[in-house]
């Protein structure tokens, strides 16, 4: 099975008890704590197998005037029932060595009764234990399901205890703590479905048959207890309960369970007139129950309530684990097989814009019953059936394709279709940059000169995600196909930005690529980190250009390359020193440093070195390997006040320089190749790689490192590039 179903099935089953996991684990943890506050009264008795039941009942006889009965509970904790002097039965603690009365017995206190009848039944009686039995079946495939992901993502069960890979908090840890606790909830599940299964009558019958034995005449009868063989021999340990005979009557009898049996005892010379070994059954509930309540043992009780807080964790970190895999994978639907559509829809998406579009597109098709597939341009391949391909891509930089798309021409250029092919292009792009929708340009043209496709309709360029000029193109889609796809439509949410006040600290001059440094210091109190993006309006609201920030002591610094045209960074080229502005701080959450990374790289050219000086101004520990790539020497001066005040005083960083125009004129990933060593030694034991600056310089990165993880055997290059351990953050 694939590993998208176990998660499915994890996942859905999680889903469904989730409430009632809730509830049974938080009452679990509470009634975990009620065995370990029990054995903290201190009155269990050492040594239970050296004391004989011969000697505790003589203790109690000479205590007290009327015993009922006597039981050993599971702490070790000796109980009797005896009559006082106004004729009260009153339950003891009591020494069984002496007779001393070591405490009363207490009315179970109210929080306990209240969860256990909530953990039972939840207060719905029947119908209530039957829930609680059913969730504790699925929290049973729940923890098995979840075994065989952990088995999957570890690489096999041998390796189930193998190094887990840093990731983020809740991953790590729904990871690291579902080893341990596997055992304990599996128990905890089992023994309460067992004794749901018992409440319902499920079990096979767990009466214990009695057998008269052959009474002998000639045996000796004892005055005293504490001289009857079967009393002095028969040790506390093995003791449950023990009934005590009314009256001297010799027809009266002790009626003692043992561990393992129970037998009627003759009071005055200790043979044993009848006995019933338990079922099966019995002793399981029995094994059940101590199993699952913890009851007399602290050590079991105290891993019972962890288990059950880590259950809550576990659904917490889980739920946490889904959005950020939904953020990242983008709600592509479970598929018809590709060789059976008909549509294929191609999709070049960086931040979800042209994947939304497309998405509503494929929703639309297969709501007429279209057979439809949707991939990414990335995985373009050959497809039986098709006859139809649509394409939607965004662009970026000076025409690149977003990261997803990055392989499709070379793939285009291999691979050739069976049937003779229609296909259209979306371009998504905004004419804020000069190169609107290049990527969807160039694609078309290849597309057009290609054998075996036909062009359907002309490239269409989308501005700004405009949903209008999308309905028009699919008005010009309806009349080539001849049907109707319905599509729904965004609610358009305009993103809310909370403004600041920022007071200009520093503007430097250009360098000789026309970068520029400004310090910012935030006039109110505002929490960001390196990484977070500053959001600048230079025409008020109806542009927004965003900048990625540099934290370095309690102020911003951005490094910011002037455009000629640009209208965002001659905005901020123009402010003076002592000037304020209104901006916005986005969280990147993304896009941050990942402190418990020991061992991380981080890549840049440009102004996208621009975050990773607020990163190593913060790092006091670990190491961090630096790449950075320019046009010349020169480009890199204005960066140096920073580079060699951190650098100098910290020697877990260092720093890797390309120039593309001077001495051995390298790009950035001709110096990852060179340390291909370092960079694959990070990969392979957890470490971080983050990469901002162009997406052309990403995308040539990632080629590096696709080839680097080639054959790599703790971790590929798709999971790498899924996980975690790769942040971008590139434009
Ligand atoms: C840093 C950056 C660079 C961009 N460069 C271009 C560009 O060169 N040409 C263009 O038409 N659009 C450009 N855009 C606009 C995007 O292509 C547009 O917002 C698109 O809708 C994004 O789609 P996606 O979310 O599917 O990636 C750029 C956007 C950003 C944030």
């Amino acid at each position: 099975m694939t590993i998208s179903i176990w998660r499915y099935s994890h996942l859905t089953l999680a889903l469904v008890s989730s409430l009632f996991l809730i509830v049974a684990s938080v009452t679990g943890i509470i009634l975990a704590v009620e065995p370990i506050s029990h054995q903290a009264k201190g009155y269990a008795v050492e040594n239970l197998n050296e004391v004989s039941l011969a000697t505790a009942i003589d203790a109690l006889k000479s205590t007290y005037d009327e015993v009922l009965g006597l039981e050993v509970e599971s702490s070790g904790f000796v109980k009797a029932s005896v009559l006082t002097m106004e004729i009260e039965t009153l339950d003891v603690y009591f020494n069984p060595k002496t007779g001393e009365q070591l405490g009363e017995v207490k009315e179970r206190p109210h929080v306990y009764t209240f969860a256990t009848n909530v953990h039972r039944s939840l207060f719905l009686k029947s119908i209530g234990r039957f829930f609680v039995g059913l969730i504790s079946l699925l929290l049973l495939i729940i923890a098995v399901t979840g075994l065989i992901l952990l088995a999957k993502r570890q690489g096999g069960f041998l390796k189930l205890f193998s190094k887990v890979h840093k990731d983020y908090f809740e991953l790590r840890y729904h990871v690291v703590l579902s080893r341990w606790f596997f055992i304990p909830i599996v128990i905890l599940a089992f023994t309460g479905v067992y004794l749901s299964a018992e409440k319902f009558n499920l079990l096979p019958n767990a009466v214990v048959q009695q057998t008269e034995l052959a009474v002998n005449k000639t045996v000796q009868e004892y005055k005293s207890i504490l001289d009857i063989p079967f009393f002095k021999e028969t040790s506390l340990a093995d003791i449950r309960q023990v009934e005590f005979p009314f009256s001297d009557d010799p027809e009266e009898y002790y009626l003692i369970a043992l561990q393992n049996r129970e037998v009627a005892v003759n009071q005055h010379t200790g043979e044993i007139v009848s006995s019933g070994d338990y079922p099966f059954v019995t002793l399981a509930s029995r094994l059940s129950l101590v199993l699952h309540t913890g009851e007399g043992n602290v050590i079991w009780s105290l891993v019972l309530l962890l288990a059950s807080a880590s259950i809550l964790f576990f659904m917490y970190s889980g739920f946490v684990m889904t959005l950020k895999r939904r953020k990242k994978g983008k709600r592509i639907a479970k598929m018809t097989d590709k060789d059976e559509c008909e549509f294929v829809i191609l999709v070049g998406s960086e931040s979800g814009t042209a994947f939304d579009f497309a998405q509503r597109f494929y929703n639309g098709l297969v709501q007429i019953g279209k057979k439809v597939y949707l991939t990414e341009l990335n995985k373009y391949t050959n497809y039986a059936k098709v006859k139809n391909v649509i394409v939607f891509t965004s662009t970026y930089g000076k025409g690149e394709p977003p990261t997803n798309a990055r392989k499709f021409s070379a793939l285009f250029s291999k691979i050739k279709q069976p049937n003779i092919t229609d296909f259209s292009v979306i371009g998504f792009g905004s004419l804020d940059y000069p190169d609107y929708c290049q990527f969807a340009i160039e694609l078309d043209n290849q597309l057009s000169v290609a054998e075996n496709f036909n062009q359907q309709l002309p490239l269409f360029k989308i501005n700004k995600s405009d949903f209008n000029s999308f309905e028009q193109w699919m008005i010009q889609f309806h009349n080539k196909v001849g049907f109707t796809i319905p599509i729904e439509k965004p609610l358009l949410k305009k993103k809310k930005y909370k403004k600041i006040e920022f007071e200009v600290l520093q503007r430097t001059d250009l360098n000789v690529d026309n970068t520029f440094l400004l310090r910012l210091q935030p006039k109110s109190k505002i929490d960001f980190t390196s990484g977070d993006l500053l959001a600048v309006f230079p025409n008020d609201d109806e542009m927004v250009r965003q900048y990625s920030i540099a934290k370095i002591d309690e102020s911003i610094l951005l490094s910011i390359k002037k455009h000629e045209l640009g209208r965002g960074s001659n905005f901020l080229f123009n402010l003076k020193v002592g000037e304020t502005l209104k901006a916005a701080i986005e969280e990147n959450e993304d896009f941050h440093f990942s402190e418990n990374s020991k061992n991380s790289i981080f890549i840049s050219n440009g102004t996208g070195i621009a975050p990773f000086l607020g990163m190593i101004s913060k790092n006091a520990t670990n190491n961090i390997t630096m790449f950075w790539g320019g046009r010349e020497k020169a480009s890199m001066e204005i960066y140096n006040s920073v580079l060699e005040k951190e650098i100098l005083n910290n020697e877990n960083i260092q720093l890797f320089t390309s120039f593309s125009r001077e001495g051995k004129k390298q790009y950035v990933q001709d110096v990852v190749f060179e340390q291909k060593e370092l960079v694959l030694r990070t990969i392979n034991q957890g470490g971080t790689i983050m990469i901002c600056g162009s997406l052309a310089m990403q995308h040539n990165v990632l080629d590096v490192l696709e080839n680097l993880l080639e054959g790599n055997k703790t971790i590929s290059f798709e999971t790498f590039e899924k996980s975690e351990q790769l942040k971008t953050d590139c434009y």
